[in-house]
């Protein structure tokens, strides 16, 4: 039988106006609505839609650094209340998110280190993380010696030293330029492969999500944005973009993305 790695049964979620808090009560409307899905465990799944339709929001109230408003997220078969070590996300911004006073190596290891986990324990770990991502030759680097690309690659071999059996990315290479993109892309796919994570990446491009996604799920438009579709793309990796097969892709993706919904 199919494990199920995230379960999301209607989840809604509501911001709470930042006028309530100080005047009089006003309601804000949902920005998610009643969001279904299953996610298999290992599975690649995208979710693609417009800027502010509520991917980030579902990615974390799934990491567990928001609440829901309503409905269920199951994560392993149990509820998600907090942030846990199963799940290891990576931020758009790396140099928000990785300390700037620490090497590479010291990033890289900083979550175990935080579990006490023994220097010597952690060495071949941290290693073994940089090797995925081929940072190796670069371990003893200050943050500020890096490009944007090798700061994602300290990003997402921090989350792995960690060994989450899920991988969250929020838009991680919308900041590179093409090429760079281009060969993180293949690389989180080698990573993906290799460990058999479940990986959830949103990205508002659509020849990204047609890359990399094993399903695909397109929001709505908001507010009270939903899952319009999800669409399962059955062809091996890497992709050959130049393919009909990938143009067929990319004009229905094309078309969910622009109405937020299906074409009538
Ligand atoms: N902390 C917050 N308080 C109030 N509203 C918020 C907050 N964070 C996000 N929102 C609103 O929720 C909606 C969804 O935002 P979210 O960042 O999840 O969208 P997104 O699809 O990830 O957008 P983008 O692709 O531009 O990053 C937007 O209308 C946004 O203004």
């Amino acid at each position: 039988m199919t494990k199920i790695s995230i379960e999301l049964k209607h989840v809604s979620k509501r911001y709470q106006p930042a006028s309530s808090l100080f005047k009089r009560k006003t309601s804000s409307p949902l920005v998610l609505k009643d969001i279904n899905l299953m996610i298999p465990t290992g599975e690649f799944h995208v979710f693609l839609g417009q800027s502010g339709c509520g991917k980030s929001t579902l990615l974390n109230i799934i990491a567990g650094f928001l609440p829901k408003t309503g409905g269920e997220v199951l994560v392993n078969g149990s509820e998600v209340t907090e942030p846990g070590s199963d799940r290891g996300v990576v931020f758009q911004n790396a140099d928000a998110a990785i300390f700037p006073w620490l090497t590479v190596e010291e990033n890289v290891g900083y979550g175990l280190k935080m579990q006490h986990v023994s220097d010597k324990d952690r060495k071949p770990v941290v290693e073994r993380s940089l090797n995925l991502v081929g940072l190796e030759e670069h371990a003893d680097k200050y943050p500020y010696e890096l490009s944007g690309g090798m700061k994602q690659r300290v990003q997402i071999a921090r989350s792995i030293a960690n060994d989450p059996s899920i991988l969250i990315l929020d838009e991680p290479f919308g900041a590179l330029d093409a090429q760079t993109r281009r060969t993180m892309q293949n690389e989180l796919i080698d990573i993906w492969q290799k460990t058999g994570k479940t990986i959830l990446f949103v990205t508002h491009d659509i020849q990204e999500a047609a890359y990399l996604g094993q399903k695909i799920s397109i929001f709505s438009r908001s507010p009270e944005s939903h899952i319009a579709i999800t669409i399962p793309v059955d062809r091996p990796y890497p992709r050959n973009v130049y393919s009909s097969e990938n143009e067929q892709l990319v004009n229905t993706l094309n078309q969910y993305f622009e109405v937020g919904g299906p074409v009538k």
